[in-house]
């Protein structure tokens, strides 16, 4: 017994001693002594440890590490509160903050139940001295350590170290900003950054509406599998159609800042050949939305007929055509590509070829429409951040009755500060609407409206052969609110 606890009494004086020294090697010792001291105690304790380092080097000789990229990237997202000391920064182009380690400080993080110690041990390099004496600091190297017990060796390089690879690209998905291009020199796109703020919680929309779009961009996002399985190219159709200023274009930005795709707006009035199409969708990137704005009066595309009259004639036959059009969506195009939206918004359906509407080609007909309650509730929150207000049952009465767009009512909306002033002045613009006896809603124009309907659903087209598929085709003719 006795000397069971002289022994102890050894180790914990050992222990004690090793902490001390680590401490005073960590405070007091220049960088490049600290760490030949460090690798000299990993050398002698590391015989008797139960765990196992992975050194994750910033650089690897001239070229950088991406692993130790992705590290920080995920690193990043994994810094706690509980955390003693941790760096903050702000890159010019980027809108939030960003989290990093600091020297030496512990981050634990969990995977699979395996628990996993980081620490960064950074390394300033090309330290130089200027003429006023002090040290300007190039640029800062180093390298991360990752500590977890020996016997997960292979959960961490099978499956730890790839998911974080995977995860860091995710985030960097979701942080990247998002490009409109555009092709307004025929043959090639140029590139702006897309800073529309729409979102699906700010779009006027029937909510039922709403949640049947999100549920189907989300299922198609989730399908890449199945596609693949199903020998189907990833794409999607939707067409919006509906009068002047009810959202179309802003539910094209809402939707791209829900999936964080890009945009290509093509402007088929610049196109003039079938080849300059080609060229352009082929050089379209993944993860991104073709939209087609009123695609009845880009082009002469009604007329079929014209189109074979046209490819008979040589003279014609690299014309832009609807066939041209309807052959890269369907097939090229879509073999050379993944994960890709085609919108079409349109303010007349009626005037569009019937080819352009079958399944499969544009899977979900949305249709948008005038402002009603729901809509005006949205609007008003949007606008004014309010949810009740005296006025409001006399306007939603009103909006039964006329037909008024959202662009309307947020135009009204936006004319005063003042709540009350800005109900009153929508409230008149109402019922003059109602008093000329102008866009009065039940007039049989347009029996859309003030519905929900999903019309049909069936196997699209082509695939009759996949019992499995219940891909479907489904025309949403509805909508005010
Ligand atoms: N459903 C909506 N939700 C929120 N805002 C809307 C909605 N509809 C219209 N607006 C407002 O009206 C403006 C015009 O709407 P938008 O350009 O999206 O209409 P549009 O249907 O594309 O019209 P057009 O057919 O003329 O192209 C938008 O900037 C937005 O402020
Ligand atoms: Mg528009």
């Amino acid at each position: 017994m006795e000397s069971i606890k002289k022994y102890l009494g050894i180790a914990a004086s050992i222990a004690a001693s090793a902490m001390l020294a680590r401490t005073i090697v960590n405070e007091y010792l220049p960088n490049e002594l600290r760490i030949i001291v460090h690798s000299a105690f990993n050398k002698l304790f590391g015989r008797f440890s139960t765990n196992q380092t992975i050194v994750i080097q910033k650089t690897e000789g001239l070229t950088s590490n991406k692993l130790y990229e992705a590290s920080s990237t995920y690193l990043c997202n994994r810094i706690s509160p509980n955390m003693r000391r941790f760096r903050v920064s702000k890159n010019e182009n980027k809108n939030s903050i960003t989290f990093s380690l600091v020297d030496r400080e512990e981050l634990i993080d969990a995977f699979q139940g395996v628990e996993y110690k980081w620490q960064l041990i950074s390394k300033q390099k090309n330290e130089r001295m200027n003429r006023d004496g002090d040290f300007s600091l190039a640029s800062e190297d180093g390298w991360y350590e990752l500590t977890f017990h020996k016997k997960y060796k292979d959960v961490t390089l099978d499956s730890y170290l790839p998911h974080i690879l995977e995860k860091a690209k995710e985030i960097k998905a979701a942080n990247r900003r998002l490009k409109l291009y555009m092709n307004e020199h025929e043959y090639c796109w140029s590139q702006i950054d897309l800073q529309h703020p729409a979102t699906f919680e700010t779009l006027a929309m029937e909510a039922d509406l709403k949640k049947t779009i999100l549920e189907d961009l989300t299922r198609f996002i989730e399908r890449k599998e199945y596609y693949k399985k199903i020998g189907k190219a990833w794409k999607r159709g939707y067409l919006l159609f509906g009068p002047p200023g009810t959202g179309k274009s802003t539910f094209v930005s809402a939707m791209a800042n829900y999936l964080r795709f890009d945009i290509y707006d093509l402007n088929l009035k610049e196109v003039r050949k079938n080849s300059v199409l080609k060229r352009l969708l082929v050089g379209m990137k993944n993860k991104s939305m073709l939209v087609i704005e009123d695609i009845d009066c880009s082009i002469d595309f009604k007329n079929r007929e014209k189109d074979k009259k046209n490819q008979s004639n040589q003279s014609h036959h690299d014309e832009i055509s609807l066939s041209g059009l309807l052959n890269f969506i369907d097939g090229l195009w879509s073999t050379s590509g993944e994960e890709r939206i085609i919108v079409f918004t349109t303010n007349y359906k009626e005037k569009l070829d019937p080819a352009l509407l079958r399944p499969g080609r544009m899977d979900m007909h949305i249709y948008m429409g005038y402002c009603g309650p729901n809509s005006f509730r949205v609007l008003v929150s949007n606008y004014h951040a309010i949810d009740e207000h005296p006025m409001f049952e006399e306007i939603e009465g009103l909006l039964k009755e006329v037909e008024a767009t959202p662009a309307e009512v947020a135009e009204q909306l936006l004319r005063s500060d003042n709540v009350d002033v800005a109900l009153e002045g929508l409230m008149q613009l109402l019922q003059e609407k109602r008093n000329d006896g102008q866009g009065n809603k039940g007039n049989g124009k347009d029996d859309k409206d003030e519905k929900l309907v999903v019309v049909k659903k069936k196997e699209e087209e082509g695939l009759e052969s996949s019992a499995e598929d219940h891909e479907t085709e489904v025309v949403i003719g509805a909508v005010n609110c």
